[in-house]
């Protein structure tokens, strides 16, 4: 799914508008009409306090309370009047909810103006004072207001934005000193930007999409700039294996991985590069990981360095179409060596570069000149910070994330809730995939096992990351099916991987 811009968002309303054609008006009763669907099918709750701005957003908080009118709940509407401009719809809203229900109206010209004492606990707070119209940080009335409902124990739903959140910032933008706590947001046809960034999930809630069938012809002629990864995008790109295929056809692959003390990363990675399917896998590591590897994972074939205990020497590469170097390996003198001299010699291999590779580059910057075009990198984020430096916000993160592909031409997939895969022109994914059970030790190492596979098996190294990405997510999501999030380990991802498959078909 496309994630808009709030420029878009509103081309998308006009364009709607226009050629579908609906009144605004009517644009709006859909939207609060869809939200009521989904507040009447999904929370049990017996009084409602609406709190509306007096934008449009305040005009959907306006008809979602004249909806809820037929329902034997209390129900309380505030417009917050921070502003004598009511938008138009607003104000149609406004009229209509006064000649249907004109008590449980009331407008706010001062906080004193709201009895917050007799809201009670487990009514229902519907946060409608400002949505995507938002254009600079909330001070006053509309802020004393924000800050009051943090303070109240309730459950808050947020029409399509936590009010005081920016769709979409820039760098310099500080943030608002007011912004909704929601538990739950009610978003309009696509997500925005700002609830995929982890310093704004205290705000955000659960959010669900709710299609108000906006016009999908404008949406699909949009740049793929930002996009939400989800199971119908992942099913276009998945190969299905041929009945006559044979191991040839699914790639050899060569790890570098793990040095003394750190097999088990080698392990791990290896486990997920065969459950992702490849058809033969060549595991580097130092002499001392010979019979480690050999008896741990025994359908992969070992090429033995010959140091003891790291990495100084790579195979000869034209047997294998795919590499990955950096679990479990060291960033010893003799290793850098050994990674630079291997990456002069890499002609048609797809690359991924992790863990230690990635700290090999950044103590060694000029090497990332050297990464062949479209390799992946896999950095967690304090890994993707010594490599591209320190951010602001998170938005300042993903611009530097950018720069940094579209510099360097490579592949990276920042690591997290909401993973961010980016690519070298700067299209960013972001995976829906995956749980906080996942931060755990060898979690990653799993992953770049799962990428190589997927490279060996002649994926573009762009799909290979994106559904590299959500399967690791996905197996993630099966092992808490049987685990709790502090039980779950590297090794039940790797279980899951199979299911994480048949989730596809
Ligand atoms: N345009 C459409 O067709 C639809 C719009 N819808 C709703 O409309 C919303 C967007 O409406 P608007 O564009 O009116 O925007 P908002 O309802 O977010 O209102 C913002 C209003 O407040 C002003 N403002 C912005 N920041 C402010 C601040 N910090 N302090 C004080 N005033 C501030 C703006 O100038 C604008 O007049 C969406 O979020 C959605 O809820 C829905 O009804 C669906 C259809
Ligand atoms: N809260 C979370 N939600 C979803 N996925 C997560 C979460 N925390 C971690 N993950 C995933 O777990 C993996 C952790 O990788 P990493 O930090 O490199 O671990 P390690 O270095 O121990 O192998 C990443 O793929 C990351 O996206
Ligand atoms: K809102």
């Amino acid at each position: 799914m496309k994630i808009l811009t709030p420029k878009q968002t509103r081309e998308l309303d006009q364009f709607t508008i226009d050629h579908e054609p609906i009144a605004s008006i009517d644009l709006m009763e859909r939207a609060a009409q869809k939200c009521m669907d989904w507040i009447i099918s999904n929370i049990d709750a017996s009084s409602y306090y609406i709190f509306c701005g007096t934008g449009n957003n305040g005009g959907d908080g306006l008809a979602i309370t004249r909806m809820l009118d037929p329902f034997p709940y209390n129900k309380k509407a505030f417009l917050i009047h921070f502003s004598d401009k009511l938008s138009k719809d607003a104000k149609l809203n406004y009229k209509h909810l006064k000649k249907t229900d004109a008590a449980c109206l009331s407008q706010i010209d001062f906080l004193e103006d709201i009895d917050f004492n007799q809201i009670e606990p487990d009514a229902i707070i519907i946060d409608a004072i400002f949505g995507s119209g938002l254009n600079r940080p909330v001070e006053g009335l509309a802020k004393l207001v924000i800050e009051k409902i943090n303070e109240l124990p309730n459950k808050v739903i947020s029409i399509d934005i936590p009010s005081g959140l920016m769709a979409e910032y820039d760098e310099s933008y500080a943030g608002s000193p007011a912004i909704i706590k929601a538990d739950i947001t009610l978003t309009f046809q696509t997500p925005k930007l700002s609830f995929l960034l982890p310093e704004n999930s205290q705000f955000v809630g659960h959010w669900h999409v709710l299609d108000i069938g906006l016009l999908a012809e404008y949406i699909e002629e949009q740049k793929e700039t930002h996009v939400l990864v989800e199971k119908d995008y992942i099913t276009s790109i998945y190969k299905h294996r041929l009945q006559h295929s044979h191991k040839g056809n699914y790639g050899h692959a060569l790890l570098i991985a793990g040095c003394y003390g750190k097999m088990g990363a080698a392990i791990l990675a290896s486990k997920g590069c065969l459950k992702a399917g490849v058809g033969l896998l060549t595991v580097h590591v130092p002499h001392w990981g010979y019979n480690i590897i050999q008896s741990s994972v025994p359908e992969a074939m070992a090429s033995i360095d010959r140091s003891e205990m790291i990495f100084t020497e790579f195979p000869e590469l034209n047997g294998f179409n795919a590499i990955a170097i950096g679990p479990g390996l060291n960033k010893k003198k003799n290793s850098v060596v050994a990674f630079e001299n291997m990456l002069s010699k890499i002609e048609h291999h797809s690359l991924v570069v992790d863990a230690d590779g990635l700290n090999i580059l950044s103590e060694n910057k000029h090497l990332l000149n050297k990464l062949p075009q479209q390799t992946i990198l896999t950095p967690h984020p304090k890994e993707f910070e010594r490599l591209a430096g320190s951010w602001k916000n998170d938005m300042h993160r993903l611009k530097i994330l950018k720069d940094f592909c579209q510099q360097y031409q490579v592949i990276t997939v920042l690591k997290g809730a909401y993973t961010v895969t980016c690519m070298p022109d700067g299209r960013c994914y972001f995976n829906t995939t995956g749980n906080p059970g996942m931060a755990t030790a060898g979690s990653g190492d799993v992953l770049t096992g799962i990428i190589l596979a997927l490279l060996a098996q002649n994926y573009p190294p762009d799909k290979a990351a994106t559904l590299a990405v959500y399967l690791h997510g996905k197996a993630g999501d099966k092992a808490l099916l049987q685990e709790s999030k502090e039980s779950l380990i590297a090794s039940d991802i790797i279980r899951n991987l199979g299911n994480a498959f048949k989730s596809l078909n």
